[in-house]
């Protein structure tokens, strides 16, 4: 490592010891002042003493009214000497102000950021400085023969950050992480020409990972105009390519054409177990120097060892995460590209059960078990989406059958008042009913019971020794949905996950994963993403509150009975 180089160069130049994974960016002393829109500014005259808060009831309360000013000159100008801590580059970004009262609130403030830093590949590897321009046509069906180019609008520096906890109220502390925005930056560490880069899928299919291998390589070929992309096939064991009989691919701009498309993954994947060495080997007899990874929490334990070993090596390759889990339960981002697909394609299953449910008289029950093994979140957002479900179970809250507070009970209940009932199972659900299995699978994870079998015969029963008759219809959709190409949302989401990863390995950066935080694309150190992850819904949340709410079954979760951390599950809230 060149020492003068890096301590110029530096990006992260503070007191704090290296290995420490928050870092202290910038002594941020602003008093962000979140401000609320109230009542009228402009109108303020006219619309006080209406159903708006009054200064009164600030003055009361914990606000601090912001008088307006009102005089001559333009709106901006009344709005900026309104409050002297409204400062001119604050309405430069709001030139037309709110119209409305500013309340400042004393009690929330902001006195340090730390964001969580990123390793970078000049800690030890001279960076080729190359300046970076977009290379235009990323979207085509093949490269130009001579490529056009132009400046980035927008490029990002070692400051730029997104904050995470954006959710303020009295008592929040007024210091929060950050992580890196992702984008663009001015200086590449990699000259495109001597990039080789490979991709591999690992774990479970999902919506969506066309879409990513399509965004990575067409960007890394059109964008940055690298020479070369290699697609790892069969997930970690395409590594060992001798062994598991698939040989590596080359990804050219035609062989991703119209891959958005379609379901699958193009390179294939696999659960089956990774050769830490051998994988160094790989990308050593290869030349490989960026190593784009996507997958779970798993696969992301596997890339963090690649990283690691790289460092210690001092290998110029940058290892880059992009978190794949249909069931959405990686921590840290708002949510995983594929799991809107997911959510959106059980509503077919659900409308299937819903109609058989509703024909099979007397007292047809529809079944529909999805996805989740640790998590619920595919259940929960496909019974809040539909709106038609009865009765959702998931791996997070202890399944109660017996008693007056019972689901059975609420089942009896819903088949009395509707004639029919709908339920959603989460594959996980249960565990506490039918007891863990031992045996798994070639990725270490626990094969599950099937509790919607299990509840079929346990509802035929029940009802049964009440000599009520009843249909249960059972249909398990799992593998149809992990299977269908990603919807729009989804696709987008892709493109914008496959374009910030490829910006931070050129970039200089490695060891991270790119995922959206607060809905702006951000890079994560990967050691931060696995030790969050995988994460649960929290059982006392808001979320299963409204699944509650929507489908009038008892809160199980309640009380004591609430099951609490599991393992090294983090409880947490998912954006959709
Ligand atoms: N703790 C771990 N350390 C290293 N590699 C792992 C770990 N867990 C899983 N892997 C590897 O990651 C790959 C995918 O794992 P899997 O659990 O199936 O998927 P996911 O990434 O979705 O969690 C497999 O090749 C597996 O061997
Ligand atoms: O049958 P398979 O291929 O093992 O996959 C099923 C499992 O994959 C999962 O969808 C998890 O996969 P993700 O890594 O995409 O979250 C589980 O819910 C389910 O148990």
């Amino acid at each position: 490592m060149d020492a003068a180089w890096y301590a110029a160069n530096n990006p992260f130049k503070r007191e704090a010891p290296r290995h420490t994974v928050l870092k202290r960016t910038a002594a941020v002393a602003v008093i962000l002042g979140v401000i609320f829109v109230i009542s009228g500014y402009m109108h303020a005259a006219d619309t006080r003493g209406s159903a708006q808060p009054s200064a009164a009831h600030f003055a009361a309360g914990r606000g601090e009214l912001v008088q307006p000013h009102v005089g001559r000159g333009s709106a901006a100008g009344k709005w900026q000497r309104a409050h002297e801590l409204v400062t001119a580059e604050f309405v430069r970004r709001h030139p037309q102000g709110f119209n409305c009262e500013l309340v400042r609130l004393a009690d929330i403030t902001l006195s340090d950021v730390f964001v969580l830093a990123v390793p970078h590949l000049s800690q030890y590897a001279r960076p080729a400085g190359v300046t970076n321009v977009m290379g235009l046509g990323v979207g085509g069906d093949g490269a130009a023969d001579e490529p056009l180019q132009q400046p980035y609008h927008q490029l990002l520096g070692v400051s730029d950050v997104v904050l995470r906890d954006i959710v303020r109220k009295r008592g929040s502390p007024a210091v929060t992480t950050a992580y890196l925005r992702a984008g663009p930056r001015a200086s590449l560490h990699f000259d495109p020409s001597l990039v080789r880069a490979a991709i591999v899928t690992c774990g479970g299919l999902c919506p969506g990972l066309n879409n990513i291998i399509q965004g990575l390589v067409r960007t890394l070929l059109s964008l940055y105009g690298v020479h070369g992309v290699l697609g790892v096939r069969g997930g970690y064991q395409g590594f060992r390519a001798d062994e598991a009989g698939c040989e590596p691919v080359d990804l050219t701009l035609d062989a991703v054409v119209g891959l958005q498309h379609q379901g699958g993954t193009l390179l294939g994947s696999g659960r089956g177990s990774f050769d830490l060495r051998r994988t160094i080997d790989f990308l050593q007899e290869r030349a490989i120097n960026q190593l784009y990874v996507v997958g779970g929490d798993g696969t992301h334990r596997a890339a963090n060892e690649i990283a690691e070993e790289a460092r210690r090596l001092e290998l110029n390759v940058a290892v880059v995460g992009i978190p794949k889990t249909i069931d959405n339960d990686i921590d840290l981002i708002d949510r995983s590209f594929g799991f809107a697909t997911a959510v959106e394609e059980a509503q077919a299953a659900i409308r299937s059960a819903q109609v058989e449910a509703r024909c099979n008289l007397p007292n047809g029950i529809g079944i529909v078990k999805l996805m989740g093994r640790s998590s619920g979140f595919i259940a929960v957002h496909a019974t809040l989406a539909s709106g038609e479900v009865d009765l959702c179970l998931v791996p997070e809250v202890p399944v109660v059958l017996d008693g007056e507070h019972g689901l059975l009970c609420h089942l009896e209940r819903v088949l009395h008042r509707k004639g029919h009932a709908l339920v959603v199972v989460a594959e996980g659900a249960g565990e506490e009913i039918l007891g863990q299995s031992a045996t798994v699978d070639a990725g270490g994870n626990r094969k599950l019971p099937e509790l919607g079998l299990w509840l079929k015969e346990r509802i035929g029963t029940h009802f049964g020794s009440a000599h009520k008759k009843v249909t249960v219809k059972y249909i398990d959709p799992s593998y149809m949905i992990r299977s269908v190409p990603a919807n729009a949302a989804d696709a987008i989401y892709c493109l914008l996950l496959a374009q910030n990863a490829v910006h931070g390995a050129m970039a200089w950066y490695t060891a991270y994963s790119v995922g959206m935080v607060n809905n702006r694309l951000v890079y994560i150190p990967i050691n931060a993403l696995v030790a969050n992850s995988p994460r649960m819904m929290e059982p006392n949340g808001r979320t299963w509150e409204r699944v509650i709410a929507v489908t009038g079954q008892p809160d199980t979760a309640r009380g004591e009975r609430a099951k609490g951390r599991l393992g090294s599950a983090v409880f947490s809230r998912t954006v959709l």
